[in-house]
């Protein structure tokens, strides 16, 4: 027997989704015990030239030829965006139609009506790949973890930002000359703006946050920031504190009712684990209760990393493997962070960093700009001794830059 796949998208991920297919076709009909191969695949522009895309996938601009098609078990979506793909998938539910996505703006936004019209139908709805591409994370919290007790999750779960910062910090690129690099080989969304300004890392973090706590989290419930603002003078300034700055995102719960949730860059030890993570791999540090600290790293972005998670719910969805569907907490707020540590960079140099209390460390350099500059690591303040202490340091010299830190 043969599955049949309409596909809805055939750029960076779908195209890449129809190579690993072929590449184990004889591995499925042999262990699989059936074949499985793409029908037909919605695209935007049918003129355009697609290398490597076999004849027998019939490409077409009309929907609804993929979507009505009765011959077709198993709708993947890799078009992107939140609108019409909505529309798009509660229509293949509704047709009886198995579904799989990389479309984590979706999931995020919609997930739960998406999640609720599956249950309804009683199919099956997979999105590993709209949470750190190629990384198992999902699979992994839904089934590995549920019998753990997670008590936080930070990490790198954009590769295109991880990617600019790497480059940057690594080979000293210009960070429009990193993000052209991200956006040539298929990391970054096709309108990049989501990567950089946290947005993507934020929707990814909301899939997280909703698959270990149940929690119904919006873009609104984040403090996000982007990279946009970052420099290489950043950078060098870090360097000083053997410090480096990533995209992270961090969920943490303080009680069973209170949780902390951001999407930032921030200033990291570079004896971090995180901070060797570089270019497109990302890494989620998973806290638990009986295995204390652990990091699942890997390829986060990428047609043929990505596409393996998708074949991956594709063999899932055969297999009739079981899926955890996340149901909603209702009663749980969320909070700031009691203490944070942070590094403020100060023009000039004057002994303005005397370690104490709340001094951890502090370094005067010479910027590659030829000036005079202060690092300095603070211990973690609360909200009151952050703002004293920026008032101090702010009436000695005059304040660059500052980061909040990631322990
Ligand atoms: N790239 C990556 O590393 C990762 C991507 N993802 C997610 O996977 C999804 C796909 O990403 P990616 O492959 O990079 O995107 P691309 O932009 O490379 O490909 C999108 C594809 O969808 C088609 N398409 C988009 N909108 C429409 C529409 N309205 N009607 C018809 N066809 C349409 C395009 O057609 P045409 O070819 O004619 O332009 C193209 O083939 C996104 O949700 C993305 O966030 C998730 C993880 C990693
Ligand atoms: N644009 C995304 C692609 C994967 O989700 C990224 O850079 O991580």
């Amino acid at each position: 027997m043969t599955v049949k796949i309409g596909l809805l998208g055939l750029g960076t991920v779908g195209s890449g989704l129809v190579t690993i297919l072929s590449e184990q076709a004889a591995k499925f009909q042999s262990q699989l015990g059936q074949s499985v191969s793409v029908k037909s695949a919605l695209v935007h522009n049918l003129d355009k030239k697609r290398p490597g895309v076999p004849g027998t996938i019939t490409l077409t601009d009309q929907v609804d030829d993929i979507l009505t098609d009765p011959d077709i078990q198993i709708i993947v979506e890799v078009a992107g965006g939140i609108e019409p793909t909505d529309q798009w998938l509660k229509k293949a539910l509704e047709n009886g139609k198995a579904v799989v996505t990389a479309n984590k703006d979706l999931i995020a936004s919609k997930g739960q009506e998406l999640i609720a019209l599956a249950e309804e139908k009683q199919l099956p709805l997979r999105y590993e790949a709209a949470v750190a591409g190629g990384i198992p994370i999902l699979t992994n919290l839904d089934n590995y973890y549920f019998s753990d007790q997670i008590t936080g999750l930070a990490g790198i779960v954009n590769g295109t930002t991880n990617y600019i910062l790497s480059q940057m910090a690594n080979k000293g690129l210009a960070y429009e000359t990193a993000l052209k690099q991200a956006q040539e080989l298929g990391f970054a969304e096709s309108d990049p703006t989501n990567d950089v300004a946290g947005i993507d890392a934020a929707y990814k973090a909301i899939i997280l946050a909703r698959t270990v706590y149940g929690l119904d989290l919006t873009l609104e419930d984040f403090h996000i920031e982007g990279i946009e603002a970052i420099t290489p003078f950043d950078i060098e300034a870090l360097d000083q504190l053997k410090m480096t700055t990533k995209l992270l995102f961090e969920i943490r719960e303080l009680d069973d009712r209170h949780y902390q949730v951001q999407v930032a860059p921030a200033a990291l030890s570079k004896s971090n684990l995180l901070a060797s993570i570089e270019n497109e791999t990302n890494a989620i540090a998973i806290e638990s209760k009986n295995l204390g600290t652990s990091l699942f790293a890997g390829p986060g972005a990428g047609g043929r990393a990505t596409a393996q998670a998708v074949l991956a719910d594709i063999v899932a969805i055969i297999q009739g493997q079981k899926q955890a569907l996340p149901s909603i907490q209702k009663d749980y707020q969320l909070k700031q962070p009691a203490k944070q540590a942070h590094v403020f960079v100060l023009a000039g140099t004057g002994n303005n960093f005397e370690k104490s209390d709340l001094v951890e460390e502090g370094s005067s350099f010479q910027a590659k700009d030829g000036r005079y500059y202060e690092a300095i690591l603070t211990s973690a303040l609360t909200a009151k001794q952050y703002s004293n202490f920026k008032a101090e340091l702010s009436q000695k010299a005059s304040l660059v830059k500052e980061f909040t830190c990631y322990s």
